[in-house]
């Protein structure tokens, strides 16, 4: 992967017109080749971090009036030399400045090749380089705090504060070793044990976080099951528009369940819309359906949507199907403004929400009901916050090392294996930072970038 020599080139805006385009080039030739086609100032005598009108040139032809940023190494993002060529936001325009660029000796970058360079050219650990991803993927505070934080090197600093304790430990173990004959025993085996204790609650911290993490980068999945024309439509637009969140309508990987996402308190909450049940009366019947099964057993909360028409033994029935599944749910009597309060009491001891969802009574009794089911009063941005199955795997593996450790650690017998399992809880925690990786690791972290960034 590491073909640094390149100068790489690549549009970093999105593809499309727009007012202007940028342009990004990285690597040792960026500011020379940009010059060689740059009808302005000298490029290559001019500071670090300035900004150059000029033309871009091919041959006698002007492609366009541009504004070039220079960036000199190391003073970069990628710490190479960066050339950004902000032109007219036109994709003819683009295309032609790039291809004259790499007719001079640039090559087009590959995805997230930009920030892979930035992270070779240590300018933060891996952690910080896929918060980079998560960060361009934000779309609720909740997920644009934690990619921050991670970004900013809240989780690296924490991992580095255990990999640093953990390097000293097995330095002592390591010496007990080289001195093996003389029987002598450098790493106080209770001081150990209470470093693996407290390495290992912070592992778990971590480790727990991710539940929550995962929420927060992912949405928190809430399955709505129902008989046709309860209203769930009317329901989520009325959670919509009070939020004017960002929506979509996010056609489900199967065609049995349809998806809406939005924010409700800063945090993105998905819909899923569930047809097996939509339509067939019979929800246990309906949760044979194994995806729609596979959807239920994900949701944080399951909302079972009752008309206030309907009889209280239908309700029943179908909510005894759910109960099966062992996952929260909320009874949602709908359309109550059409029942007067004494046939609510025939609902009575069904602990139900009633709402209407097109005379919007109810909707902020719902919402609250929502983020509890979150646990939001738990999240604290400022702690960090796993978001990525990756490093929960690498996390895992390091406790796992770790509880070999504290097996081992009474046993003079099995000095040994304190060494290699101590290495191999170094080499979980180093594969988060990118301290230990592979070109197939790094390949599939960064081809899941855009291009130009
Ligand atoms: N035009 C532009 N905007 C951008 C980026 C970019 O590359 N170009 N970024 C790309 O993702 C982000 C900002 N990230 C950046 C990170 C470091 C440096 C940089 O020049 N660092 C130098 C100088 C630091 C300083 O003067 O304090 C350095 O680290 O030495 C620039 C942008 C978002 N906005
Ligand atoms: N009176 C009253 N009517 C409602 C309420 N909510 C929805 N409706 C009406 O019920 C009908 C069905 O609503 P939808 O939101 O389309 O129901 P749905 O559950 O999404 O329907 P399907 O997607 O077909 O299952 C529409 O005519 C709505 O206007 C409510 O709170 N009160």
């Amino acid at each position: 992967m590491n073909n640094d020599q390149d100068t790489i080139i690549a549009l970093s805006t999105p593809s499309g017109s727009g007012a202007i385009g940028v342009i990004r080039l990285s690597g040792p030739d960026a500011i020379s080749l940009t010059n060689t086609v740059f009808a302005g100032k000298d490029l290559e005598k001019q500071a670090t971090h300035t900004l150059h009108f000029g033309l871009v040139k091919d041959g006698d032809h002007i492609i366009d009036e541009v504004v070039a940023g220079l960036f000199v190494a190391p003073k970069s993002y990628t710490k190479e030399n960066v050339v950004e060529i902000s032109c007219h936001g036109s994709n003819y325009i683009i295309q032609q400045i790039i291809n004259l660029l790499i007719s001079k000796g640039a090559r087009a970058a590959k995805p997230g090749e930009f920030t892979l360079r930035a992270f070779l050219n240590g300018a933060f650990d891996l952690s910080q380089a896929e918060a980079v991803a998560d960060l361009i993927a934000s779309n609720s505070k909740a997920s644009h705090d934690v990619a921050m934080q991670q970004m900013r090197g809240g989780f690296a600093n924490e991992l580095k504060g255990l990999r640093e304790q953990l390097i000293h430990f097995a330095s002592m173990i390591e010496l007990e070793l080289d001195f093996a004959e003389e029987d002598v025993e450098f790493a106080n085996r209770e001081q150990l044990k209470n470093l693996v204790n407290k390495i290992n609650y912070v592992l778990q911290r971590l480790i727990s976080s991710f539940e929550m993490g995962n929420v927060i980068k992912n949405g928190v999945p809430i399955v709505i099951a129902g008989k046709p024309n309860v209203g769930k439509s009317t329901l989520l637009n009325a959670l919509l528009n009070e939020e004017r969140a960002i929506v979509s309508d996010i056609a489900g990987t199967t065609r049995d369940t349809i998806e809406d996402e939005l924010t409700i308190g800063g945090i993105v909450f998905r819909f899923i819309d569930t047809a097996g049940i939509r339509d067939t009366a019979d929800i246990v019947e309906a949760l044979g359906v194994e995806r729609t099964l596979e959807k239920m057993k994900q949701a944080k909360l399951i909302i079972y949507m009752a008309d206030a028409d309907q009889s209280l033994s239908e309700i029943k029935e179908q909510v005894r199907g759910l109960e099966q599944l062992a996952i929260p749910y909320l009874i949602l009597v709908n359309k109550a403004d059409l029942i007067s309060a004494d046939q609510r009491k025939t609902f009575e001891g069904l602990n139900a929400v009633f709402i209407s969802a097109k005379e919007k009574q109810g909707i902020d009794e719902l919402k609250t009901i929502l983020l509890e089911q979150v646990n939001l009063h738990h999240i604290n941005t400022s702690e960090t916050l796993v978001t990525n199955i990756r490093h929960v795997e690498a996390l895992k593996q390091t406790e796992h090392a770790l509880q070999r450790v504290l097996a081992n650690v009474d046993n003079p017998v099995t000095s040994d294996f304190l060494a290699m399992d101590i290495k191999q809880a170094l080499h979980y925690l180093g594969e988060i930072t990118g301290t230990v990786t592979t070109d197939d690791l790094l390949e599939n972290i960064f081809t899941k970038f855009c291009i130009g960034k």
